[in-house]
């Protein structure tokens, strides 16, 4: 590994990124309950205030509204009695409704401001003595009707002037009780309005609280979402993404340059990476070899039999198809084993590599020089017809013939080549085709060497 730095664990980068996520989310969770908990707690007391207070009190008021009208039809009744007995039932009917009247003006009074309790409560009073008042009244109406002995109601012209101040007396008093059960009830319309309005306003208040809550929850909601994406998008940037490029690399032989951190390795899939980009230059640099050593002649460093007649195989299929010329040289060299018997082995193969170079350098970058055996070369034209292979052959025969040869320990020597030459008839095969350019080479041979024969 060549990091500079001790090269961490992708999952231990991960853990400690999880572990900040984690600690944020827990953050703003405890954060979020903290205030759903709180608008909670918040709500509920408005509820309980509002059950407490404004809710009774609010009953209470439409309660004693509802016995100041009763009240009030039983009063009404007093001036209209004609008999003692009537008298007295319409009477306990007046007390048991100002007895309910007052007990619902003590069950308000904790709901009312105390102005408002005591105005109403001098206005019960007053209805009270009202009331005391009307009754006496319609007792010495019936009274004195008794004694007259006339009927109590009859109509005033014919009544005495005692009967006739007390049934105005009466109407008075029963305007007057109107009126107070009138401010009575304006009265209380006001503390039940007044109530009704602080009902409004704690229920608009309990209603935003829960669309607080509503929107809390929602941004909950958001949060947990945004940091869970961002916890896959850490594993799947952090390790699955890199898996997935180690894996893709090693499958296709080769590490995209891209993949490779600048700097030292952050982690061990970096490192990893590394490794394995250099474990398949080295494999490529190895195949590379290998394919050279198994196409080319170690001695002369080209190319050796085998690769000529795959090379062969392929241009011989080609020039069929097509219909293109394809000629072939065969080379042998001259009298090479007395250069062996006379200098040495070692001599005899600087020759040949001699040879090859100056044959090499004669070559098309299209053509193929190849080491056919020993001291045999063959030379494969492409797109080369007859003519232009039988001159081409000419000219190496003339540059290796000119070619000064050192042989060791500073002698020289020059050697010369017989040249066969052919060229591709229309379905010969490879093999017949090399036989003929072998053949020309012997009949080169025959004249003499040094030459350049050309096939039928
Ligand atoms: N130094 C060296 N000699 C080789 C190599 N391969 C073959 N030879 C020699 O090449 C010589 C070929 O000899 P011959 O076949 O008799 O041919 P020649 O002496 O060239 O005679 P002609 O071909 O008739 O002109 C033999 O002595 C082989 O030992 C090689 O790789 N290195």
């Amino acid at each position: 590994m060549s990091a500079s730095r001790p090269a961490q664990a992708p999952v231990a980068t991960i853990r400690r990124r999880f572990l900040r996520f984690s600690s944020l989310l827990t953050a703003i969770i405890v954060a979020l309950l903290a205030a759903l908990l709180a608008l909670q707690v918040s709500a509920q007391r408005q509820v309980r205030e509002l059950e407490r207070t404004v809710l009774p009190s609010w009953r209470a008021a439409l309660q004693l509204s509802a016995d100041v009208r009763t009240v009030n039809v039983q009063a009404a009744r007093l001036p209209l009695a004609l008999s003692e007995g009537e008298l007295y039932t319409v009477r306990s009917l007046v007390d048991a409704a100002k007895a309910l009247l007052l007990d619902s003006f003590e069950a308000s009074a904790p709901g009312l401001s105390p102005t408002d309790e005591q105005s109403l409560r001098r206005t019960l009073e007053e209805i009270g003595t009202a009331v005391d008042l009307a009754t006496d009244l319609a007792v010495r109406r019936i009274g004195l009707a008794a004694q007259e002995g006339s009927a109590p109601g009859v109509g005033e012209q014919v009544l005495s002037l005692e009967r006739r101040v007390l049934l105005r007396q009466e109407r008075d008093l029963s305007r007057r009780i109107d009126d107070l059960h009138l401010t009575l009830a304006s009265h209380i319309a006001i503390v039940a309005a007044d109530n009704e309005r602080q009902l409004d306003e704690q229920r608009t208040r309990i209603t935003r609280l829960r669309e607080l809550q509503t929107v809390l929850l929602v941004v909950a909601g958001v949060l947990m979402a945004a940091v869970m994406f961002a916890q896959f998008r850490l594993v799947d940037r952090h390790l699955l993404r890199r898996l997935e490029n180690l894996r893709r690399s090693m499958a296709e032989g080769m590490v995209a340059p891209q993949l490779i951190s600048r700097g030292p390795p952050r982690d061990e899939l970096d490192a990893m990476l590394v490794e394995l980009a250099a474990l398949l230059e080295r494999l490529a640099d190895q195949a590379q070899e290998l394919q050279k050593l198994a196409t080319s002649d170690p001695l002369t460093t080209q190319a050796n039999r085998r690769s000529l007649f795959e090379r062969l195989a392929h241009e011989v299929e080609r020039a069929r198809r097509y219909r293109r010329p394809l000629s072939a040289l065969m080379i042998d060299i001259d009298h090479f084993k007395p250069i062996n018997d006379t200098w040495g082995h070692a001599a005899g193969d600087r020759v040949l590599r001699s040879v090859a170079d100056v044959l090499a350098a004669t070559v098309r970058q299209s053509d193929l020089l190849a080491r056919y055996g020993g001291e045999e070369f063959v030379v494969l034209l492409p797109e080369t017809d007859a003519v232009d292979a039988s001159r081409l052959g000419e000219l190496m025969r003339s540059r290796v013939a000119e070619t000064v040869q050192q042989v060791g320990g500073g002698h020289t020597a020059q050697v010369t080549v017989s040249i066969g030459c052919a060229t591709l008839r229309g379905d010969e095969s490879a093999d017949a085709f090399i036989e003929r350019a072998d053949e020309a080479v012997y009949r080169a041979k025959g004249r003499g060497r040094n030459c350049v024969e050309c096939a039928p």
